[in-house]
């Protein structure tokens, strides 16, 4: 692939573990890996304006191609100058291709060659989406670093069907490539697929890396497997992807995972996990889960979390927010979702420097001892 807009540069690897610290530069800026990002799944990470995400360190954003293809329009956001111009937001941006989505929102799809036929989730208008439209919606959104269109089967499908899935897979994926080609202001990796096989794992990222993608995605998780079925998938899928490339988990936020998922060498992840419970008042903090929303916390003037720096915990109690989410104000979701979100982003700072430290498995005992995980 010709030279690529998107460069990943190896700063450190962890004495004991497979993790890497090291950064990302893109044509809207550089950011540290191991990194979270934040999801803004409709041109809006909820809740939070940029400033604020860049406040809390957000050093990068994902939206997804699927929802702003249907509302308002790839082409509107296109003569609105782009997605960074229409959401105000001039950091690195990636976009999802719209392959999990049409498999987990949209009703009644019909797989093909070409591409997939589908109804939309909002109107039930039959809709097509195939490699080459994926990435025109992608270009005209204008994201630094746009996703292969593929098909994330369910992890417990039958061999066969995952081995043609991948196939058919690898296939749109060398056409995604050639419909990009033209374009080189954005960047577009590569995911690799195969459900829990380790040999079907294994000819995916082959395909995937003869292509020479500037990044290498791992889908197909998060999807309803345990969590050691994933960190088995890790164990033998990362180290078939490149050192000097990103590998991006996908879907995955869960405190322990993220630490987990760095270990087997991931450098990004994304998961709409912290701001989807938060609108119901569900917190993480460094105890662990805390459901604001419980009367136990009706006159308890704490912060939610007594380590935390973040607006929420510098200025409010649970009280006053347990108040505002009982009462259905805007606000108090405003409050948990910030909470959340700099919690995952601070951990991943956390993470960085237990690279830096050669530590990572100490910092992974202490943080799952206090958190609650019962782990082995
Ligand atoms: N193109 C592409 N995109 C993906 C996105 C994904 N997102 C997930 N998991 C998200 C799981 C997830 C969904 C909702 C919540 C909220 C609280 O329940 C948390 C996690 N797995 C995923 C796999 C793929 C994939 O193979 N290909
Ligand atoms: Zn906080």
């Amino acid at each position: 692939m010709k030279d690529s807009p998107i460069k990943y540069r190896l700063i450190k690897t962890e004495k004991h573990t497979g993790a890497r610290l090291g950064e990302i530069i893109t044509p809207h800026g550089t950011f540290p890996t191991p990194m979270f990002m934040p999801v803004g799944t409709l041109a809006t990470v909820k809740t939070q304006s940029p400033e604020e995400l860049k406040e809390m360190g957000a050093g990068i954003i994902l939206s997804n191609t699927y929802h702003l293809w249907l509302r308002p329009g790839d082409e509107l956001v296109k003569k609105a100058g782009g997605l960074h111009k229409f959401m105000n937001w001039d950091q690195p941006i990636l976009t999802d291709s719209g392959g999990f989505q049409v498999f987990s929102l949209a009703d009644t799809r019909k797989i093909e060659e070409e591409g997939v036929h589908f109804k939309s989730h909002l109107n039930g208008a039959p809709l097509f989406l195939s490699p080459e439209k994926a990435i025109q919606i992608q270009n005209n959104l204008g994201s630094d670093i746009m996703m292969s269109f593929d098909e994330c089967p369910q992890f417990y499908q039958p061999y066969d069907y995952v081995k043609a899935s991948v196939e058919r897979t690898s296939r749109w994926a060398e056409r995604g490539l050639n419909a990009h080609a033209k374009k080189d202001s954005q960047g577009l990796f590569g995911i690799v697929q195969g459900a829990g096989f380790e040999d079907l794992r294994r000819q995916s990222a082959q395909d995937l890396v003869s292509m020479d993608f500037p990044g290498y995605s791992i889908g197909g998780l998060a999807v309803g497997e345990s969590h050691e079925e994933m960190n088995a998938v890790l164990d033998f899928t990362t180290p078939m992807l490149p050192t000097n490339k990103p590998r991006y988990l996908m879907g995955v936020g869960a405190p322990d995972s993220l630490i987990d998922g760095v270990i087997r060498g991931i450098d990004m992840f994304d998961c709409v996990l912290p701001t989807r419970i938060a609108r119901n008042g569900t917190c993480m903090t460094s105890r662990g889960r805390l459901v604001v929303k419980n009367a136990q916390y009706a006159e308890d003037f704490r912060p939610l979390d007594e380590n935390c720096d973040c607006y929420a915990c510098k200025n409010y109690t649970r009280a006053y927010i347990r108040h505002l989410i009982k009462c259905d104000e805007t606000f108090g979701m405003r409050l948990t979702s910030t909470h959340n979100l700099h919690f995952l982003i601070n951990l991943m700072k956390n993470v960085r420097q237990a690279i830096m430290d050669d530590n990572l498995l100490e910092f992974r005992e202490d943080f799952c001892e206090a958190y609650g995980y019962n782990k082995e």
